[in-house]
């Protein structure tokens, strides 16, 4: 579905380095990192909508500038602004979006219209963020695309409207021809679908696992003060002392088994754990 390879982007005060990942059909990757990380950048050079220093993206075993148009035809994508003419209607804006898609499906889009409760009539200024962003949706999802591409889709909306969303990217999943690849700050949401996670710290790719596997490698180490020393401590991932201890993430089976056990508790970690302390170190 979707192959980065080597993938180089140099700005002023940035660099991207190097970002190799794989999305195979059936599958949602969720793409996580903290602020400036480099998400909206790879997705942009994935949209072919700057140019990569080096590198190359397939999408659909398609060159994304070589195939452009063949490919974006399959792509539903939605992006964190709303790139709509306010003025316009949802009506007026769809019947401009439309005959893009050689595939478009009237009937699909206004079945989505008509789930997420929106007005055909209602122009795009008086919309919400959330109604936006559920337009978009009903854009991206009425052409038959087999891969949706989307960049925080749910930022600043609520929990109700985000499970929404959630619940439907879920149903487009169920067609095991599909991929879904989505950039997010909100880590408990891939909890809850992703099959993947691409994890990007500082322009580089930390990791890109299967979600299951990330949860089983890491582990969080509770313990007494006592129990840090200069010789441990270096060997966790990442540390936060308190005043009466430590909490620590590590990778490292054999390591733990030798801090005591009796005085050392190990629970499993959440994504926003492995992500809090992989970048803080
Ligand atoms: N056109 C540009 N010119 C110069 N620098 C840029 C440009 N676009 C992005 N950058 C820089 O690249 C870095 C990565 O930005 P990017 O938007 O990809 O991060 P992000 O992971 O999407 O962050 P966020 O989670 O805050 O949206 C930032 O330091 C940003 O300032």
């Amino acid at each position: 579905m979707l192959k980065l390879q080597n993938l180089n982007k140099e700005f002023k005060n940035f660099k991207l380095k190097n970002i190799s990942f794989n999305l195979e059909p059936g599958y949602i990757m969720g793409f996580i990192g903290p602020n400036g990380a480099g998400k909206t950048t790879t997705i942009k050079l994935i949209m072919n909508l700057i140019k990569m220093d080096s590198g190359s993206i397939e999408i659909f075993g398609l060159d994304n500038k070589k195939f452009e148009r063949k490919v974006k035809e399959r792509i539903g994508f939605v992006y964190d602004e709303s790139y709509f003419y306010e003025d316009l209607t949802i009506k007026q804006m769809k019947n401009i979006v439309a005959p893009f898609y050689s595939k478009w499906d009237e009937k699909v889009f206004k079945e989505y219209i008509k789930k997420f409760s929106l007005d055909e009539n209602s122009k795009i200024k008086t919309l919400s963020k959330g109604m936006k962003m559920k337009f978009s949706l009903s854009l991206a999802l009425s052409h038959n695309a087999d891969l949706i591409i989307m960049d925080e889709p749910t930022s600043g909306l609520d929990p109700v409207f985000r499970r929404e969303i959630l619940d439907i990217l879920y149903d487009v999943i169920q067609d095991e021809n599909k991929s879904i690849f989505f950039s997010t700050h909100i880590t408990t949401d891939l909890e809850k679908i992703a099959d993947y996670i691409t994890f990007i710290n500082d322009g580089e790719i930390v990791f890109t696992k299967p979600k299951d596997e990330i949860l089983e490698t890491y582990r969080i180490i509770k313990g007494g003060k006592e129990i840090l020393n200069s010789n441990n401590r270096i060997k966790f991932i990442g540390v936060r002392e308190t005043t009466v201890g430590f909490e620590a993430l590590t990778d490292n089976e054999d390591f733990i088994k030798k801090l005591s056990k009796d005085k050392i508790l190990v629970e499993k970690p959440s994504l926003e754990d492995i992500m809090f302390y992989t970048v803080r170190r």
